[in-house]
């Protein structure tokens, strides 16, 4: 796998009762406040009430995206996976999400900004042989050479419109035909409305709980990961998730 990141680098139908009860916490939500804030809060309190840190939220989030793609190989296509060998892009954002995407090509393979901890994740995927990109390539070149590009360039926190070299990134998206696996929001959609000129991934991993562009998502792939939330968050907040089966860390809504 590859990946590309940058310093300065639905809900489709989900289970019946699934989307019942995510109609539901909606419904709840926007009468109180907005759903990014909302995300924010649940964010907070797991570092703050619960104790949990940033790293330890984030492998458990990257490794249920990698899980959730790997599951998923099984669904595509056989044409889909003919390059051979599977080569996977991951592209990584400024934020958080970018992070979930280092972590997610380090457990693919079984990933470079500033920040410790993205250096740290950075020397962990360097340590694995996985190659870093410094720029995109070429629409034409992505489809030739990667089977699946994994969206891990904005997150909740995005807002606004999209700055560079970001938006350059997102137009090139557009134009690929392999499928896109999204981490949590796909990038440039607006954590409530969606984007629809955007990008349209064919794989969403929604994390803690879909936020509510997800309601926007009209590919074939939607997951659940970050089996990480203790229940009476959940309660607090009326996330009403899903049983994860067995020792699963995704659940697949559709
Ligand atoms: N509890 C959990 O569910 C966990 C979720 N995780 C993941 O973290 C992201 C949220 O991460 P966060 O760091 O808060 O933010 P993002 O990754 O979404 O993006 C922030 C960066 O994006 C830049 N930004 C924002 N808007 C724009 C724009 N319009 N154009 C260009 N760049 C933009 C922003 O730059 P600023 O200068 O505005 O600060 C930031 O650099 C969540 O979605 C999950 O994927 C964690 O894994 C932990 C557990
Ligand atoms: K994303």
């Amino acid at each position: 796998g590859s990946v590309l990141t940058h310093t300065g680098a639905c809900a489709h139908v989900a289970s019946k009762i699934y989307s019942k009860d995510l109609a539901h916490r909606q419904a709840c939500t926007m009468a109180n406040r907005s759903l990014q804030e909302e995300a924010q809060h649940i964010d907070e309190e797991l570092f703050n009430e619960y104790s949990f840190s940033v790293d330890q939220l984030m492998e458990l989030a990257g490794l249920s995206c990698a899980t959730a793609h790997f599951f998923a190989s099984y669904g595509y296509p056989l044409q889909s996976l003919l390059k051979s060998p599977l080569r996977v892009l991951v592209i990584c954002g400024p934020g958080n999400n970018g992070g979930d995407g280092l972590v997610c090509a380090r457990h693919l393979k079984l990933f470079r900004p500033n920040k410790q901890l993205f250096q740290n994740l950075t020397t962990q995927c360097e340590k694995m042989d996985i190659s870093f990109l410094t720029e995109l390539p070429e629409a034409v070149v992505i489809d030739e050479v990667y089977n699946l590009v994994v969206d891990a360039i904005f997150g909740f926190s995005f807002k606004g419109a999209v700055r560079e070299p970001f938006g350059d990134i997102l137009s090139q998206l557009k134009k690929i035909t392999v499928p896109i696996a999204s981490v949590d929001i796909p990038s440039g959609w607006d954590v409530e409305n969606g984007c629809p000129d955007g990008i349209q991934p064919d794989m969403l991993i929604s994390l803690t709980a879909p936020k509510k562009a997800a309601n926007h998502f009209k590919g074939r792939y939607h997951f659940l990961g970050g089996r990480f939330v203790p229940p009476a968050l959940e309660k607090k907040f009326q996330l009403n998730l899903p049983p994860y089966p067995d020792t699963d860390c995704v659940y697949q809504l559709n």
